[in-house]
């Protein structure tokens, strides 16, 4: 009887303990629930806007951000590419938004299009372009992205201005680092994984602190965690696409795994895949960069930007490529291992990560 004291009152502490955790627990997931929750949801001359609760999206009104989207114009864009014209809209000093502008016909036949754009809206990730919103409307469709400062990987790489200094050696292996952990995202921790079929140069933009953010999923195709390979009609951009996707179709993560080593490519030796010396050789930069390799001369297809850079890292990142433009697409790497490989020769440099 003496013990029995003690006893009822340790089972009082566990059941207060756990009836407390299972409160917590409730509430986290009741916050999580709302944060993801569309916080606007309006009718706005016939169209539907939906924007998703965020720091930077949380003072604003739809009303007044539509009217600042109507008014913009030419001097506003800054940039343009086959689904349409990207703007940058100015909120207030601290707030601005990359708005995309689809041209009609590219979605208005998708009837998932809605659902697939709220999936979107949940993917959040340091090295991928946060979808802030979007608006349907009888005429047109926008998307609402977060804006990216230093612009595309493309324009730094190949269209740089005078003014601007060609990236050196550590930014791009950052960038490299920082696109196949976006990539590797996608592919491996989304549930359903996602398959971003269009990897290029224009769709790796840059934050403020020039770190890599993927970009551009009017392309990609949710697909079940089960299946393997969505089929489609061609998409993708000449110079990215992995050869089988030629003969079959079908857009698969191991596609994109090619698309990330003609990227790989890019950065190393500062040429687009379309280059026109290339096409003057009747070759192309992963034939190109192929017979260089088994030659033993990588150095000498080094962006000649490139005044500083340590070889034997710089080696390692061509083998990374050529395994990821493997024609056998079963040879290649998965994103996961693709990532791991790139971090591997910091560690196996310097003892750590970058
Ligand atoms: N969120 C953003 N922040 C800053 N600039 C952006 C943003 N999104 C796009 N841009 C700019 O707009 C350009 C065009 O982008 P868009 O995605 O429409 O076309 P693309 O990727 O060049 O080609 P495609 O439509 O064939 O994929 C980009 O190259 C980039 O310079």
């Amino acid at each position: 009887m003496a013990n029995s004291a003690p006893l009822a009152f340790y089972i009082t502490i566990c059941c207060i303990a756990f009836i407390i955790s299972k409160i917590i627990i409730s509430l986290l997931c009741y916050k999580r629930w709302t944060r993801k929750r569309r916080i606007i949801e309006d009718s706005l001359s016939g169209g539907k806007m939906v924007m998703f609760i965020s720091p930077m999206t949380q003072a604003l009104s739809s009303k007044a951000f539509m009217k600042k989207t109507m008014k913009l114009t030419n001097k506003d864009i800054i940039g343009s590419g086959g689904y349409g014209t990207v703007y940058k809209l100015v909120v207030d000093e601290n707030t601005a938004f990359a708005v995309k502008r689809l041209n009609k016909g590219n979605c208005d036949k998708d009837l998932g299009f809605e659902r697939e754009l709220n999936a979107m809206g949940d993917i959040k990730h340091r090295n991928i372009v946060t979808l802030h919103g979007f608006y349907i409307a009888q005429q047109f469709n926008l998307l609402i992205y977060e804006l990216m400062p230093n612009g595309s990987l493309d324009a730094r790489l190949h269209k740089k201005s005078a003014e601007e200094k060609p990236l050196d050696w550590p930014s791009r292996y950052r960038i490299a680092v920082g696109a196949a952990r976006g990539l590797s995202y996608l592919h491996h921790d989304c549930i359903p994984h996602i398959i971003h079929r269009d990897i290029k140069s224009s769709n790796i933009l840059l934050d403020h602190n020039m770190d890599a953010r993927v970009s551009d999923f009017g392309l990609a195709t949710l697909m079940e965690p089960d299946q393997t390979h969505v089929s489609t009609v061609v998409a993708g951009t000449f110079g990215y696409l992995a050869p089988e996707y030629f003969d079959t179709g079908k857009a698969t993560t191991k596609g994109d795994v090619y698309s990330f080593g003609v990227v790989l490519l890019e950065l190393l030796t500062g040429k687009r895949p379309t280059d026109e010396s290339f096409i003057e050789e009747g070759t192309k930069l992963v034939t190109w960069v192929k017979g260089v390799m088994e030659d033993k001369r990588e150095e000498h297809a080094i962006d000649s930007d490139l005044v500083c850079f340590p070889v034997e890292e710089v080696k390692k990142i061509f083998a990374v490529a050529e395994q990821c433009l493997e024609p056998d697409p079963s040879k290649r790497p998965t994103m996961s291992r693709v990532l791991k490989m790139l971090e591997q020769i910091k560690i196996d440099k310097s003892g750590y990560a970058s």
